[in-house]
């Protein structure tokens, strides 16, 4: 069985609790409080277990060059990366109304720390639990951080590998006993090819004693409840109050009346999973009575002869829509970054950047490096460590990147 742990004040998670269901409302308020709120409603309206948002301190999750890039997407709510981020960037204090807000409606509250310093925040705001992005999942001086505060953590795996997700799950667990890894193809919306639902077969073999969980972006609900028929504890989902909205996420999202609909059918779907043992049951009495088949000799049978029975298939044309939608989102079950998700990679995925300005001929240590969305990309986060006692070929500016080139003797290829 499974861990089982309490990842909210009374609510257990894995073995046989039922499933966590998290509303990702992640960046889908388009800065307006007023739609959190409703947003915040909506998702206890529907039965999700917890209402959930994104927090950035900016300067510390980009470096100056990513947050001054021109944003020329038709979900831009600024000139420039950094004005769309802070349009949709709420306050402290506004956290602390959103938190009481969901308090009234009495859902569980909590948000993606996207930063160092916004996990500190959310320390202070008490959430019950972290989430951490698919962006910080290689993020190994977050995680140890995050992972020694001591509340649940619910870690996110877009963008990754199984090689990285076992050291994930090494470095999360020296701190932390409680925490769950989710499965996640980052991109918006997501193909059933590029879900790989199979990952969480291999997740639970990997990992055996914690829960495993799936943050789908896929568009629909089908593929979220076969995940839980998979073994999933924990669902999120986006959810939007309109798909048609400006922004990068609402496709990806489900509505209200989806939602909803979510919810009954991952419930529905826990009450089929059972038992796993095979026998038949008293509600099958009457029916076994009736129809039950034995054996008659329709002609004289000699000693010996084997006897044959045909067999019948129903079909339904919905229900083998959706058979055939999981057929493609099982996957293989390897792990490993897709083509899919390199636009978010390039994007928003983290890599390193000087802390200080750092002199040529300089031997790195850990306190120069900041892990950051740096423009542009340096060296992948997850190699902060291989970093330090390796020279620099060259003068690195405070908050440049740390290109490949300028590292002496570091000669990997980005992943993607
Ligand atoms: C990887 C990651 O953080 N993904 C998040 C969660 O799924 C997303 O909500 C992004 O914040 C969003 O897609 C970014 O959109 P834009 O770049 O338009 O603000
Ligand atoms: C990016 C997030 O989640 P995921 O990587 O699971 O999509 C998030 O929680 O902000």
């Amino acid at each position: 069985m499974p861990l089982e742990f309490e990842l909210c004040p009374g609510r257990m998670i894995g073995g046989n609790h039922p499933c966590f269901i998290i509303a990702e409302i992640g960046q889908n308020h388009q800065g307006d409080i007023e739609i959190a709120k409703k947003m915040i409603k909506m998702a206890k309206d529907c039965g999700s277990d917890c209402a959930k948002f994104q927090k950035s301190e900016l300067d510390h999750k980009f470096n100056k060059k990513a947050l001054e890039r021109p944003y020329n997407s038709v979900h831009s709510w600024g000139k420039t990366y950094g004005d769309h981020k802070r349009h949709l960037e709420f306050s402290h204090e506004q956290y602390k109304e959103l938190q009481k807000y969901a308090d009234e409606v009495d859902i569980f509250f909590t948000a993606s720390g996207m930063d160092e310093m916004a996990v500190e925040f959310l320390h202070e705001l008490n959430v019950p639990f972290f989430k951490v992005a698919s962006a910080d999942n290689s993020n190994f001086p977050y995680l140890k951080k995050t992972a020694k505060k001591g509340r649940p953590m619910v870690v996110s795996s877009g963008m990754q590998n199984m090689e990285t997700m076992r050291q994930v799950y090494k470095t999360v667990k020296e701190h932390n006993p409680n925490f769950t890894i989710l499965q996640c193809t980052s991109a918006y919306p997501l193909e059933a090819e590029d879900v790989n639902l199979r990952v969480l077969t291999e997740y639970q073999k990997e990992f055996p004693d914690i829960p495993i969980g799936y943050s789908g972006h896929e568009s629909g609900i089908v593929i979220s409840v076969a995940a839980v028929a998979m073994g999933a504890k924990v669902v999120e989902r986006h959810v939007t109050l309109d798909k048609t909205w400006k922004g990068n996420d609402h496709e990806a999202s489900v509505v209200p009346s989806e939602l909803a609909e979510l919810v009954r059918s991952i419930r529905l779907v826990e009450r089929a999973l059972g038992n796993g043992v095979k026998q038949m049951l008293p509600c099958e009495k009457p029916c076994h009575d009736k129809l039950g088949k034995s054996l008659v000799a329709k002609v004289k049978i000699p000693k010996g002869t084997v006897l044959t029975q045909d067999m019948l298939a129903v079909k339904l044309a919905e229900l083998v829509r959706s058979i055939r939608l999981v057929e493609r989102a099982l996957g293989n079950g390897v792990k490993q970054m897709l083509p899919c998700e390199k636009p978010c990679h390039d994007k928003l995925g983290k890599s390193l950047v000087a802390k200080v300005k750092i002199p040529k001929g300089t031997v790195l240590t850990q306190d120069m490096l900041a892990v950051k969305v740096a423009e542009p990309m340096g060296i992948d986060a997850e190699d902060i460590f291989k970093m330090v006692g390796k020279k620099v070929k060259k003068d690195v500016e405070e908050d440049e990147s740390i290109l490949p080139e300028v590292v002496e003797g570091y000669c990997k290829k980005r992943k993607c």
